[in-house]
């Protein structure tokens, strides 16, 4: 595998966990200091600071427009895609700031997958959505590819239904099942960490609640940035919740203690629905 490098070394050895103290502390994988967020002139998030801890689910909650899928955005530069957009201050990850201008974006995005709020299959069969892009970073052979292919939609729960079609267009899966493609795509180029936006919202009760069962067995295996309105999935999901009101980080917890015994007035109101 020639993945490219993000600062000179391999995706391997990035991935080689050095830290001592990693078994006593809970590992982070991504730490963000004091990043604002700037549309333009808009100020789209305020001196946002916070520990992603590796292989947790960090749920994002808070009004509409408090700027949560502006943070996850930035995860993977997105906003570079966008002139006017920027940010400044830290996203550290495996040793490297993400605002860096010479970071290598292909290999970042091959190693922070995105899956949207809306199931977005490629236009192609079921097969090439997930080998298209292990074949961007990987040289395998058929037999290997298969196997990767296999592998995904095993994991993902989506094999047994689908492994007499393959070749058939993605397009013609169920809502639910293009979503689990989504995440099958997004894990088999094997990312460290996985960032959902909404995943869920536009599904059915029977295919969200396969995704959240997903997501139980996936963060085993990667670092789950969740963000969601619904405050059911965040306690039923999440280790950390993250409350956001008008671009400022206004709490972080455990799960267990943000719905139960939040420190903040707002968060208290926003969790028990006195607005948003
Ligand atoms: N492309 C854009 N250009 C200018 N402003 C934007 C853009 N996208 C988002 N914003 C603004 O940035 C702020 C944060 O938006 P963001 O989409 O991150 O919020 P959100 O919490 O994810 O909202 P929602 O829950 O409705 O998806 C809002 O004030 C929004 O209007």
């Amino acid at each position: 595998m020639t993945p490219g490098t993000l600062q000179g070394m391999t995706q391997d050895s990035m991935m080689t966990k050095t830290d001592p103290q990693a078994a006593k502390s809970p590992e982070v994988a991504l730490a963000v200091r004091n990043l604002n967020f700037y549309y333009g002139e808009n100020h789209a998030l305020h001196d946002i600071s916070v520990d992603f801890q590796a292989r947790r689910v960090t749920a994002m909650i808070g009004p509409s427009g408090c700027g949560k899928s502006t943070l996850l955005r930035i995860f993977n530069r997105m906003y570079d895609l966008y002139p006017g957009q920027r940010a400044t201050g830290e996203v550290m990850f495996d040793g490297r700031n993400i605002l860096d201008h010479d970071l290598d974006l292909n290999i970042l995005r091959a190693r922070v997958g995105m899956v949207f709020q809306k199931p977005t299959p490629f236009p192609m069969s079921i097969y090439d959505n997930i080998a298209f892009g292990v074949r961007l970073h990987e040289k395998l052979n058929k037999a290997d590819m298969d196997a990767r292919v296999q592998d995904v939609l095993t994991r993902v729960a989506l094999w047994n239904e689908v492994r007499d079609r393959l070749n058939a267009p993605a397009s013609g899966l169920s809502g639910g099942q293009q979503q689990r493609l989504c995440i099958a795509r997004s894990i088999a180029t094997r990312p460290e960490v996985l960032l959902l936006d909404e995943p869920t919202s536009a599904l059915d009760p029977i295919s969200t609640a396969r995704i959240e069962e997903l997501l139980d067995e996936l963060k085993e295996e990667f670092t789950i940035a969740i963000v969601t309105h619904n405050m059911q999935q965040a306690a039923r999901c999440a280790d950390q919740v993250a409350f956001f009101y008008m671009g400022r980080l206004i709490e972080v917890d455990s799960a267990d203690r943000m719905f139960t015994n939040p420190k903040q007035q707002q968060t208290q109101d926003y969790i028990t629905g006195r607005f948003g």
